[in-house]
């Protein structure tokens, strides 16, 4: 059972996969072309949450779903942490759909740092956050950052889990929506990305303006 319980008057429903695509291309948040990754992997596929969040109602309908998920699991959880960007307002909406305060961790020189006065309390069983999961890299630095400040990381929910299932977070995950995404190391890119100039649309290493 969750500590947490959602909001009055909130309506909880699952998603059909064809209901949560939807969501996501009407968005504009599923992108085609050239793109790295956090991972230095490469890939034609990007899932830009931030198009799909930017509508709060959005937010609020797929991390509904989500939660619903995450209760069926029936993992006890005190808190939500997520990293940023992509987890802050995913982390938040799931700290209000499940009724539990959200915290988020920041990269200060690379290394994910709870700021802001933002404490875990020794022992809190954590949720772990994330808006895309492709390799799992960026979740398991988080949450090892969680348990460095005495949280007890119980599972991790995303919406989109990329990896197509194979992502190892050590945690169960649950996701709303699992993709099987191609991503290629740099120097095994496939004929239909050698000509196409790469962007990098996440913030890892991203350079002060
Ligand atoms: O499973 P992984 O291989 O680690 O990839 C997924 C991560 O990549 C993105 O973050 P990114 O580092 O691009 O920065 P952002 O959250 O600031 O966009 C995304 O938000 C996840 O955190
Ligand atoms: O692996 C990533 O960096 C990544 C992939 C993706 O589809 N979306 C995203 O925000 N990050
Ligand atoms: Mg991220």
């Amino acid at each position: 059972m969750l500590s947490g319980h959602p909001p009055e008057n909130e309506q909880t429903r699952p998603m059909s996969r064809d209901e949560i695509l939807a969501i996501l291309k009407d968005s504009g948040a599923l992108r085609t072309g050239h793109f790295i990754l956090t991972s230095g992997l490469h890939s034609d596929t990007y899932v830009q949450c931030a198009q799909v969040l930017q509508y709060p109602w959005r937010a609020e309908t797929l991390c509904a779903a989500l939660a619903e998920k995450v209760r069926a699991q029936a993992t006890e959880i005190d808190m939500v942490v997520s990293p940023a960007m992509g987890g802050v307002i995913v982390g938040y909406e799931m700290g209000r759909q499940l009724g539990v305060p959200a915290v988020f961790f920041e990269r200060v020189d690379g290394v994910f740092t709870l700021r802001r006065d933002f404490t875990i309390p020794a022992g809190a069983r954590c949720l772990m956050v994330e808006d895309v999961v492709t390799t799992g890299l960026s979740s398991r630095e988080c949450m090892a950052a969680a348990r460095a400040e005495g949280g007890d990381v119980a599972a991790e929910a995303c919406l989109v889990d990329r990896s197509g299932g194979r992502a190892e977070l050590g945690v169960p995950l649950v996701s709303l929506l699992e993709l099987d995404a191609p991503a290629y190391d740099p120097d095994a890119l496939p004929p239909h990305l050698r000509d196409i100039p790469a962007v990098k649309p996440g913030s890892r290493k991203l350079g002060a303006a």
